[in-house]
C-alpha cells in the first residue's frame, strides 16, 4: 500500500511498496494530467529524462501512450549525431518554435517554457537531468537548453534543460528508486539547514507548479518523515 504525505515545502511524497505499484501510480498520474491539459489546452506537453525512469515506466506508461494520439513528429528527441553544443542549440530552437505556437505553454513570470509535466530521475549524487552537484551549469539562467562536456558520469558530453526551465513547469515529478539514492533523497527533501541547498535535486522547486516525488521504500528509507498517511 502506498504512503502519501506532504513534506514541508518539498512537495508531495508517494512512497510505494513495490516498483510495480509505483509504475501503476505513475501511469495513473500521467494519465490524469494528460486528460486535464488536453481539456484545458488541447495539448499535453510532457518532457522526460533518461536513466532507469524509462524502464521503470515500462509497459504501464507505454500502454497509456498507445491510447493517446501522439504524432511521431511531435516527439522531440536529442540529436546524438552532432556535438553536444549543436544538439543543445537544435533542441532549444525546436523548443522556441513550440513555445511560439503555444504547443508548450509559457511561464507567467519569465519567457521560459512551461511544460505541463517534466518527469525527472535522480542520481545517487543528487543530480537531476544533467545538472550535477557543484557544476557551473547550475548557474545557467539565460539558456533553456545547454550542454556540458565534463559530466562526472559517462557520457561526458550531454545536453540538459536548465533549472529555470525545470522550475517553470506546471508539474514536476521526481521518480527515484533504490537504497543507493536514499541519502540523496534525504538531503533533497528533509529540513537540514543550509548545507544541502545546492544539491541539484533540492534546487528543483517549481515556482508556480507542483512537485511530486515517486519513491520506493528503499529510496525513502532515510527520510525523517514523521507523519505519513496511508
Ligand atoms: O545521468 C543521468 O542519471 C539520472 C539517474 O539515472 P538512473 O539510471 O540512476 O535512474 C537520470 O535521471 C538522468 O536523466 C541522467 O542524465
Amino acid at each position: 500500500m502506498a504512503l502519501y504525505a506532504n513534506h514541508n515545502n518539498r512537495g508531495d511524497l508517494r512512497i510505494h511498496d513495490s516498483l510495480d505499484e509505483l509504475a501503476t501510480d505513475l501511469a495513473d498520474y500521467i494519465a490524469e494530467l494528460s486528460e486535464l491539459y488536453m481539456k484545458e489546452r488541447g495539448v499535453f506537453a510532457i518532457a522526460l529524462t533518461g536513466g532507469s525512469l524509462i524502464s521503470l515506466m515500462g509497459y504501464k506508461c507505454f500502454l497509456f501512450l498507445y491510447l493517446v494520439p501522439v504524432v511521431p513528429s511531435h516527439v522531440y528527441s536529442i540529436n546524438d549525431s552532432v556535438s553536444a553544443e549543436e544538439a543543445a542549440n537544435e533542441y532549444e530552437f525546436s523548443l522556441r518554435q513550440l513555445v511560439k505556437t503555444r504547443t508548450v505553454g509559457v511561464s507567467e513570470i519569465s519567457d521560459c517554457p512551461k511544460f505541463d509535466l517534466i518527469l525527472l530521475g535522480m542520481g545517487p549524487d543528487g543530480h537531476v537531468a544533467s545538472l550535477f552537484p557543484n557544476h557551473t551549469v547550475l548557474d545557467e539562467k539565460d539558456e533553456w537548453v545547454t550542454f556540458i562536456t565534463d559530466s562526472p558520469k559517462p557520457p561526458p558530453e550531454r545536453i540538459t534543460f536548465t533549472l529555470p526551465v525545470i522550475n517553470s513547469a506546471s508539474n514536476v515529478a521526481l521518480v527515484v528508486t533504490g537504497g543507493s539514492k536514499a541519502e540523496a533523497v534525504h538531503l533533497a527533501i528533509d529540513d537540514l539547514g543550509t548545507d544541502c541547498l545546492l544539491l541539484p535535486a533540492r534546487m528543483v522547486q517549481p515556482t508556480n507548479g507542483k512537485l511530486v516525488w515517486f519513491l520506493d521504500k528503499p529510496a525513502a528509507s532515510k527520510l525523517e518523515a514523521s507523519q505519513f498517511s496511508e
